[in-house]
């Protein structure tokens, strides 16, 4: 069963203030939306996820594209948004529609809507209202309300797809969520078990509430790299990707690339598994003159797969030649891009060894490389 994830987050926040859309605002060092995509990510069951922006944020999207996360743009209000994110889903399987503003749901909300959906056509979390319940105006209490069969509404919520637009096809108008659409086209909706972390940033007091909750299960990594590749017979080097031409080449069973050797092998070490040379063996015919964004992407993906979020690449490059200072920029993007990441959180940087050693009599180029994995 193909299980989507669709974020929506085209709405303006207006009750959360700020400089910016709360989607857009930091919490415990990332976006509030790259917090809700990295829970997704790092969910087993969800194949794909598909993102709505509000049109004036469509200058976002490139990042999200990059990283396979097809973006739409959202409509005038949440039911809206959520049809035009349905539309760039596969015709069958399931949906998990989530709001963006829920940046901490813990992964079990997320299970346990996917094992329901195994047996209905919608099922969504709630946590029953425990609180007493008051009817009030003016400041004055004014009746009260039996809170007997009450929960407060979370999401992600879970349909079958061809259920779920055909329910959104004849629905008219506004919606505060997906079970309402569901409903109103008769549809029965299992309750899940909801979470009080998996809260909804709202108001202004609501970002320091996430960030306790997400700081407090961060588990954060970091892992070293370092590699050295001696020069041989050539016209060019590759490094972080770029072909870069040049009186010499790089040795190496694969094309060499030392920067992305580097890279690759500080994510390997931050999540304490292995290296490069031993998920990819320079016995093994099959990585001769293998591009080494294989590697990369490989490691990156084994991250996501351990729910990791890589934060945050350095990389240092250590030759006299060739000057890597012109390159670095197109470096930086070739590997965010590879990376799933903003350009801002990937560095490459060099230095001489001040004609010391064999980097500084040219015989090769050594790279040193940290990463940054955080999982929340
Ligand atoms: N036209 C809209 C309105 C809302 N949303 C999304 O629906 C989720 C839940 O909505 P809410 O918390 O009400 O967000 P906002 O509409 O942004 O907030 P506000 O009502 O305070 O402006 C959010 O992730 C929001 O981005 C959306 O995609 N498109
Ligand atoms: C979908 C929702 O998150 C369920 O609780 C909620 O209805 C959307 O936000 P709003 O605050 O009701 O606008």
């Amino acid at each position: 069963m193909t299980i989507c994830a669709l974020i929506v987050a085209a709405g303006r926040g207006t009750r959360a203030g700020g400089d910016l859309p709360k989607q857009w605002q930091r919490v415990a060092g990332r976006s509030v939306l790259a917090h809700t995509i990295a829970a997704f990510r790092a969910h087993p069951a969800v194949d794909t996820i598909a993102l709505v922006l509000h049109p004036d944020d469509l200058d976002k999207a490139a990042p999200f594209r990059e990283a396979g996360i097809a973006v739409a743009a959202g409509g005038s209000d949440r039911a809206a948004s959520v049809r035009a994110g349905l539309a760039l889903l596969p015709e069958r399987g399931k949906v998990l529609i989530h709001d963006a503003a829920r940046c901490c749901v813990p992964r079990q909300v997320i299970s346990e809507v996917i094992a329901a959906l195994e047996h209905h056509a919608a099922a969504a979390p709630g946590l029953p209202v425990t609180d007493a319940l008051w009817q009030g105006s003016a400041q004055r209490v004014t009746g009260t309300q039996d809170r007997e069969g009450l929960f407060a509404a979370q999401t992600p919520q879970g349909f079958d797809l061809p259920v779920i637009r055909a329910a959104h096809a004849a629905y008219d108008g506004p919606a505060a969520d997906d079970v309402a659409v569901a409903r109103a086209a008769g549809i029965v909706v299992a309750i899940t078990p909801g979470d009080a972390d998996n809260m909804k940033i709202t108001t202004p007091g609501d970002f320091a509430r996430a960030a306790r909750i997400l700081e407090g299960r961060m588990d954060i990594r970091t892992g070293n790299g370092f590699d050295v590749h001696a020069f041989g017979p050539g016209d060019h080097v590759t490094l972080c990707g770029l072909r870069i031409p040049h009186d010499q080449g790089l040795v190496g069973h694969s094309d060499a690339d030392v920067g992305m050797h580097t890279v690759t092998d500080a994510i390997y070490g931050a999540l304490a598994m292995g290296d490069i040379g031993q998920h990819f063996p320079p016995s093994d015919p099959q990585w001769k003159g293998a591009a080494s964004e294989v590697f990369l992407r490989h490691a990156a993906g084994l991250a996501a797969q351990a729910g990791f979020a890589i934060t945050h690449v350095d990389c240092t490059l250590i030759c006299e030649q060739p000057k890597i200072g012109p390159h670095a920029p197109e470096m930086r993007r070739v590997m965010a891009g590879l990376l799933g990441l903003e350009v801002e959180r990937v560095s490459v940087k060099a230095t001489t060894s001040e004609r010391l050693g064999f980097t500084g009599r040219g015989e090769g180029i050594a790279c040193m490389a940290t990463a940054t994995l955080v999982k929340s």
